[in-house]
């Protein structure tokens, strides 16, 4: 395996709760990783220290053989990390084109002059990023509601449109926060089918989700956190049955120093 991004002893503290306490895991090119745990386990916060959102009390993240810079959600992307949320954030009165072309303005080097005065590479640049945003739009199967606004698309939609943009800022690793979330069994599948290109398309992929059988039938190797510690990593299967594993989704309560 070759490592593409390694969490190293993060922590993460609110107050008095640690969210993350010595989280270390390795996700190597090419895999479908899944990050799982019951509510609260620090799922998203992982994501959000990661993509630079919050600094960590400890620790650090290297991607690619380099240190991620910490805090700094603009230099994460341009770095090639790319997430979707939880709670879909689009801009809802913006076309779902226009959502993507906003991702993929991070790829272009237009000057705020040329943007300005529309010189000639400028606008070569906006038509280019308007083929691939529609390019985008096809690739996660949504291109016939390229004029519609965000807010109008149905939540799966949304969801996919979410994916689009974040795949607009040519990213080495996507990371999806619960993609599956609202979604109904067709919608479900067909993401599961849409992940699975992506990865063929080599984008490293990193999914929180609560839809176990998706997690199950969709990744390589998943972690496991339970009130902010990692308590089992794994292909599925194994996981699966591991005991402390099931004691956590059973309630059993922290077991682990804080
Ligand atoms: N900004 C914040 N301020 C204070 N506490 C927070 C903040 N963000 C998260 N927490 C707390 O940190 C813990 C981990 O939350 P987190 O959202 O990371 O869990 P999660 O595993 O993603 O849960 P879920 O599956 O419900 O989304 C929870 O106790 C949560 O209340």
């Amino acid at each position: 395996m070759i490592t593409l991004l390694e969490a190293r002893h993060i922590d993460k503290r609110f107050g008095g709760l640690k969210a993350l306490s010595d989280v270390s895991l390795t996700i190597g090119k090419g895999e479908i990783y899944g990050l799982i745990g019951p509510n609260g386990a620090g799922k998203t916060t992982l994501f959000n220290v990661l993509s630079g959102a919050y600094a960590p009390d400890g620790g650090e993240f290297v991607f690619n053989g380099a240190a991620l810079p910490s805090a700094k959600p603009h230099l994460v992307v341009a770095q090639g990390i790319a997430r979707t949320f939880q709670n879909i954030r689009l801009f809802r009165e913006l076309t779902a084109l226009e959502n993507v072309m906003a991702g993929h303005h991070i790829r272009t080097k237009a000057s705020v002059f040329g943007i300005l005065v529309q010189n000639k590479r400028t606008r070569e640049e906006e038509r280019l990023t308007t083929e691939r945003a529609y390019e985008l739009l096809k690739y996660v199967g949504i291109e016939r509601f390229a004029t519609v606004t965000a807010k109008s698309l149905s939540y799966g939609d949304q969801r996919r449109l979410e994916i689009a943009r974040a795949l607009a800022t040519e990213p080495r690793l996507l990371a999806l926060d619960e993609p599956a979330a609202g979604m109904n069994a067709t919608e479900t599948a067909q993401l599961k089918l849409l992940i699975e290109q992506i990865r063929r398309d080599g984008i490293t992929v990193l999914l929180i989700e609560h839809d176990v059988k998706l997690v199950m039938g969709l990744c390589d190797r998943v972690a496991v956190l339970d009130f902010g510690c990692k308590i089992a990593e794994g292909i599925p299967s194994v996981v699966q049955t591991d005991e402390a594993v099931i004691n956590a989704y059973l309630g059993g309560g922290c077991r682990y120093e804080h």
